[in-house]
Protein backbone atom coordinates (compact mmCIF):
# COMPACT_ATOMS: atom_id res chain seq x y z
CA UNK A 1 0.00 0.00 0.00
CA UNK A 2 1.29 3.30 -0.72
CA UNK A 3 2.31 5.87 1.97
CA UNK A 4 -0.58 8.47 1.80
CA UNK A 5 -3.13 5.43 1.36
CA UNK A 6 -1.99 4.20 4.52
CA UNK A 7 -2.41 7.16 6.41
CA UNK A 8 -5.49 7.65 4.91
CA UNK A 9 -7.06 4.10 6.34
CA UNK A 10 -5.12 5.15 9.84
CA UNK A 11 -6.80 8.89 9.82
CA UNK A 12 -10.19 7.58 9.18
CA UNK A 13 -10.59 4.95 11.99
CA UNK A 14 -8.46 7.86 14.11
CA UNK A 15 -11.38 10.58 13.36
CA UNK A 16 -13.63 8.24 14.33
CA UNK A 17 -12.60 7.52 17.42
CA UNK A 18 -11.87 11.45 18.30
CA UNK A 19 -15.56 12.01 17.44
CA UNK A 20 -16.85 9.38 19.91
CA UNK A 21 -14.49 11.11 22.81
CA UNK A 22 -15.00 15.13 21.81
CA UNK A 23 -18.06 16.10 19.51
CA UNK A 24 -17.97 18.83 16.99
CA UNK A 25 -19.93 20.98 19.88
CA UNK A 26 -17.56 20.59 22.60
CA UNK A 27 -14.61 21.28 20.34
CA UNK A 28 -16.78 24.46 19.66
CA UNK A 29 -16.41 25.25 23.34
CA UNK A 30 -12.58 25.47 23.19
CA UNK A 31 -11.35 29.08 24.24
CA UNK A 32 -8.84 29.41 20.87
CA UNK A 33 -12.06 28.36 18.67
CA UNK A 34 -13.29 32.01 18.92
CA UNK A 35 -9.83 34.07 18.30
CA UNK A 36 -9.19 35.81 15.56
CA UNK A 37 -6.82 34.42 12.82
CA UNK A 38 -3.16 35.50 12.26
CA UNK A 39 -2.81 36.31 8.32
CA UNK A 40 -0.54 33.45 6.89
CA UNK A 41 -0.48 34.54 3.49
CA UNK A 42 0.46 38.21 4.77
CA UNK A 43 3.20 36.76 6.68
CA UNK A 44 3.85 35.42 3.18
CA UNK A 45 3.96 38.25 1.22
CA UNK A 46 5.68 40.15 3.83
CA UNK A 47 8.84 38.47 3.39
CA UNK A 48 9.87 39.52 -0.34
CA UNK A 49 9.70 36.03 -1.73
CA UNK A 50 12.08 34.56 0.91
CA UNK A 51 9.60 33.78 3.80
CA UNK A 52 10.19 30.25 5.60
CA UNK A 53 7.83 28.52 6.82
CA UNK A 54 9.71 26.37 9.37
CA UNK A 55 8.32 22.75 10.42
CA UNK A 56 8.71 21.42 13.65
CA UNK A 57 8.40 17.55 13.10
CA UNK A 58 10.21 14.97 14.91
CA UNK A 59 10.25 11.84 12.65
CA UNK A 60 8.57 11.20 8.90
CA UNK A 61 8.01 8.15 6.93
CA UNK A 62 10.84 9.36 4.76
CA UNK A 63 13.40 10.31 7.06
CA UNK A 64 12.55 7.87 10.22
CA UNK A 65 12.92 9.23 13.80
CA UNK A 66 14.57 13.22 13.18
CA UNK A 67 14.60 14.60 16.61
CA UNK A 68 12.55 12.48 18.81
CA UNK A 69 13.02 14.54 22.26
CA UNK A 70 12.81 17.90 20.68
CA UNK A 71 11.30 20.44 23.14
CA UNK A 72 8.51 22.45 21.08
CA UNK A 73 8.53 25.55 23.23
CA UNK A 74 12.55 26.57 22.56
CA UNK A 75 12.24 25.59 19.05
CA UNK A 76 9.70 27.07 17.92
CA UNK A 77 10.44 30.81 19.85
CA UNK A 78 14.15 30.48 18.09
CA UNK A 79 12.22 30.26 15.15
CA UNK A 80 10.06 32.81 15.77
CA UNK A 81 13.18 34.97 17.00
CA UNK A 82 15.16 33.95 13.34
CA UNK A 83 12.42 35.26 11.28
CA UNK A 84 10.30 32.42 10.55
CA UNK A 85 7.04 33.84 8.30
CA UNK A 86 4.79 30.92 10.10
CA UNK A 87 5.51 27.54 11.02
CA UNK A 88 4.02 24.05 10.62
CA UNK A 89 3.91 22.03 13.29
CA UNK A 90 2.91 18.40 12.69
CA UNK A 91 0.31 17.01 14.35
CA UNK A 92 -0.19 13.32 13.59
CA UNK A 93 0.99 10.72 16.17
CA UNK A 94 1.12 7.97 14.77
CA UNK A 95 3.22 8.26 11.27
CA UNK A 96 4.84 11.93 12.62
CA UNK A 97 5.27 11.28 16.31
CA UNK A 98 3.42 14.37 16.95
CA UNK A 99 2.46 14.49 20.75
CA UNK A 100 -0.68 15.53 21.70
CA UNK A 101 0.53 18.79 23.18
CA UNK A 102 2.85 20.10 20.91
CA UNK A 103 0.49 22.47 18.38
CA UNK A 104 -1.28 23.40 22.28
CA UNK A 105 2.36 24.09 23.57
CA UNK A 106 3.66 25.93 19.46
CA UNK A 107 0.55 28.01 20.00
CA UNK A 108 0.91 29.16 23.28
CA UNK A 109 4.23 30.14 22.71
CA UNK A 110 4.89 32.30 19.39
CA UNK A 111 2.81 34.58 17.51
CA UNK A 112 3.52 33.51 14.06
CA UNK A 113 0.69 32.04 12.21
CA UNK A 114 0.63 28.35 12.30
CA UNK A 115 0.06 25.96 10.10
CA UNK A 116 -1.94 22.68 11.62
CA UNK A 117 0.05 20.04 9.60
CA UNK A 118 -2.15 17.16 9.48
CA UNK A 119 -4.06 14.57 6.89
CA UNK A 120 -7.56 16.65 6.76
CA UNK A 121 -10.00 14.37 5.15
CA UNK A 122 -13.10 14.99 7.47
CA UNK A 123 -14.76 18.71 8.37
CA UNK A 124 -14.20 17.49 12.11
CA UNK A 125 -10.41 17.98 11.44
CA UNK A 126 -11.06 21.47 10.63
CA UNK A 127 -13.19 22.51 13.96
CA UNK A 128 -10.61 20.56 15.67
CA UNK A 129 -7.62 22.50 13.85
CA UNK A 130 -9.66 25.81 14.71
CA UNK A 131 -10.12 24.73 18.43
CA UNK A 132 -6.38 24.16 18.92
CA UNK A 133 -5.68 27.88 17.43
CA UNK A 134 -4.53 26.98 13.86
CA UNK A 135 -4.24 30.08 10.88
CA UNK A 136 -4.12 27.62 8.22
CA UNK A 137 -4.46 23.93 7.04
CA UNK A 138 -3.16 21.92 4.17
CA UNK A 139 -4.99 19.95 2.27
CA UNK A 140 -3.22 17.41 -0.39
CA UNK A 141 -4.99 17.05 -3.77
CA UNK A 142 -3.53 13.61 -3.90
CA UNK A 143 -5.48 12.45 -1.35
CA UNK A 144 -9.43 13.76 -1.90
CA UNK A 145 -11.29 13.94 -5.06
CA UNK A 146 -11.48 17.41 -6.43
CA UNK A 147 -15.15 18.44 -5.45
CA UNK A 148 -14.12 16.84 -1.60
CA UNK A 149 -11.44 19.31 -1.56
CA UNK A 150 -13.49 21.81 -2.83
CA UNK A 151 -16.06 21.38 0.14
CA UNK A 152 -13.56 21.18 2.56
CA UNK A 153 -11.58 24.27 1.66
CA UNK A 154 -14.93 26.45 2.22
CA UNK A 155 -15.82 25.47 5.30
CA UNK A 156 -12.11 25.92 6.57
CA UNK A 157 -12.36 29.62 5.13
CA UNK A 158 -16.26 29.75 6.90
CA UNK A 159 -14.18 28.53 9.99
CA UNK A 160 -11.72 31.51 9.28
CA UNK A 161 -9.06 29.36 8.37
CA UNK A 162 -6.63 29.70 5.24
CA UNK A 163 -5.86 26.43 2.83
CA UNK A 164 -2.78 25.43 1.40
CA UNK A 165 -3.07 23.18 -1.15
CA UNK A 166 -0.50 20.68 -1.82
CA UNK A 167 -0.26 19.22 -5.71
CA UNK A 168 2.31 16.93 -6.92
CA UNK A 169 1.60 16.50 -10.80
CA UNK A 170 0.54 18.55 -13.02
CA UNK A 171 -3.25 16.72 -13.39
CA UNK A 172 -3.25 17.72 -9.95
CA UNK A 173 -2.67 21.48 -10.42
CA UNK A 174 -4.91 21.80 -13.80
CA UNK A 175 -8.20 19.88 -11.61
CA UNK A 176 -7.39 22.69 -8.93
CA UNK A 177 -7.21 26.10 -10.92
CA UNK A 178 -11.02 27.29 -10.17
CA UNK A 179 -11.26 26.57 -6.88
CA UNK A 180 -10.31 29.15 -4.25
CA UNK A 181 -6.71 28.58 -2.04
CA UNK A 182 -5.04 31.17 0.04
CA UNK A 183 -1.76 29.66 -0.93
CA UNK A 184 -0.99 26.95 -3.27
CA UNK A 185 1.72 24.28 -3.00
CA UNK A 186 3.76 21.95 -4.93
CA UNK A 187 6.02 19.09 -2.91
CA UNK A 188 9.06 18.44 -4.13
CA UNK A 189 8.81 14.98 -3.06
CA UNK A 190 7.35 12.51 -4.82
CA UNK A 191 5.20 10.73 -2.08
CA UNK A 192 5.09 7.19 -3.68
CA UNK A 193 8.55 7.35 -4.02
CA UNK A 194 10.08 9.68 -1.72
CA UNK A 195 12.54 11.27 -4.61
CA UNK A 196 12.87 15.02 -4.31
CA UNK A 197 13.36 16.51 -7.69
CA UNK A 198 12.98 20.41 -7.48
CA UNK A 199 13.60 20.59 -11.52
CA UNK A 200 10.16 19.07 -11.50
CA UNK A 201 8.57 21.86 -9.30
CA UNK A 202 9.85 24.46 -11.11
CA UNK A 203 8.61 23.23 -14.20
CA UNK A 204 5.24 22.84 -13.00
CA UNK A 205 5.12 26.01 -11.42
CA UNK A 206 4.47 27.85 -14.59
CA UNK A 207 1.25 26.19 -14.52
CA UNK A 208 -0.06 28.13 -11.37
CA UNK A 209 -2.22 30.80 -11.76
CA UNK A 210 0.03 34.25 -11.63
CA UNK A 211 -1.91 35.86 -8.78
CA UNK A 212 -1.36 32.05 -6.50
CA UNK A 213 1.16 32.54 -3.48
CA UNK A 214 3.42 29.77 -4.53
CA UNK A 215 4.66 27.08 -2.29
CA UNK A 216 7.72 24.95 -2.29
CA UNK A 217 7.51 22.04 -0.33
CA UNK A 218 10.08 19.41 1.17
CA UNK A 219 13.87 18.30 0.35
CA UNK A 220 15.11 21.98 0.73
CA UNK A 221 18.20 21.10 1.88
CA UNK A 222 20.76 24.31 1.10
CA UNK A 223 20.25 28.14 0.25
CA UNK A 224 20.98 27.70 -3.39
CA UNK A 225 18.37 25.93 -4.05
CA UNK A 226 15.92 27.99 -2.03
CA UNK A 227 17.16 31.01 -4.14
CA UNK A 228 16.51 28.71 -7.26
CA UNK A 229 12.77 28.43 -6.18
CA UNK A 230 12.64 31.61 -5.69
CA UNK A 231 13.98 32.80 -8.81
CA UNK A 232 11.42 30.88 -10.50
CA UNK A 233 8.46 32.16 -8.88
CA UNK A 234 8.02 30.60 -5.50
CA UNK A 235 7.61 32.95 -2.52
CA UNK A 236 7.02 30.44 0.54
CA UNK A 237 9.54 27.24 1.39
CA UNK A 238 8.27 25.05 3.66
CA UNK A 239 11.19 23.28 5.82
CA UNK A 240 11.69 21.25 8.10
CA UNK A 241 14.22 18.00 8.54
CA UNK A 242 17.29 20.20 7.45
CA UNK A 243 16.18 22.35 10.63
CA UNK A 244 14.91 19.39 12.77
CA UNK A 245 17.70 16.91 11.93
CA UNK A 246 20.14 19.76 13.76
CA UNK A 247 20.81 19.70 17.75
CA UNK A 248 19.57 23.39 17.35
CA UNK A 249 17.17 23.94 14.40
CA UNK A 250 16.61 27.84 15.31
CA UNK A 251 20.58 28.19 14.61
CA UNK A 252 20.26 25.99 11.34
CA UNK A 253 17.58 29.11 10.98
CA UNK A 254 18.95 31.89 11.09
CA UNK A 255 21.89 30.58 9.42
CA UNK A 256 20.41 29.41 6.72
CA UNK A 257 18.46 33.07 7.29
CA UNK A 258 21.99 34.51 6.65
CA UNK A 259 23.00 33.43 3.19
CA UNK A 260 19.66 33.96 1.46
CA UNK A 261 19.67 37.48 2.54
CA UNK A 262 23.01 38.28 1.64
O1 LIG B 1 8.01 13.61 4.54
C1 LIG B 1 7.45 12.50 4.47
O2 LIG B 1 8.03 11.43 4.62
C2 LIG B 1 5.99 12.45 4.17
C3 LIG B 1 5.38 11.25 3.89
C4 LIG B 1 4.03 11.17 3.66
C5 LIG B 1 3.26 12.30 3.69
C6 LIG B 1 3.84 13.54 3.98
C7 LIG B 1 5.18 13.61 4.22
N1 LIG B 1 5.79 14.80 4.54
C8 LIG B 1 5.09 15.90 5.04
C9 LIG B 1 5.62 17.16 4.56
O3 LIG B 1 4.89 17.82 3.90
C10 LIG B 1 7.00 17.60 4.96
O4 LIG B 1 7.11 17.40 6.33
C11 LIG B 1 7.26 19.07 4.64
O5 LIG B 1 6.97 19.36 3.33
C12 LIG B 1 8.72 19.42 4.95
O6 LIG B 1 9.56 18.58 4.23
P1 LIG B 1 11.10 18.46 4.58
O7 LIG B 1 11.71 19.82 4.51
O8 LIG B 1 11.67 17.56 3.55
O9 LIG B 1 11.20 17.90 5.94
Amino acid sequence: MKILEKIKAHKLIEIQQRKQIKSIEQLKLSELYNRASIDFKASILSKNNRAIIAEFKRQSPSKGVIHPDADVISIVKGYESNGAAALSILNDNHFFGALETDFANARASVNLPLLQKDFILDEYQLVEAKAIGADAILLIAKMLPVERIKVLANYAHQLGLQVLLETHTEQEILDHLHTEFDLIGINNRDLNTFEVNIQHSIALANLLPQQAVKIAESGIQDANTLLELANNGFSGFLMGEYFMKTANPAEQLKALQQEIWR
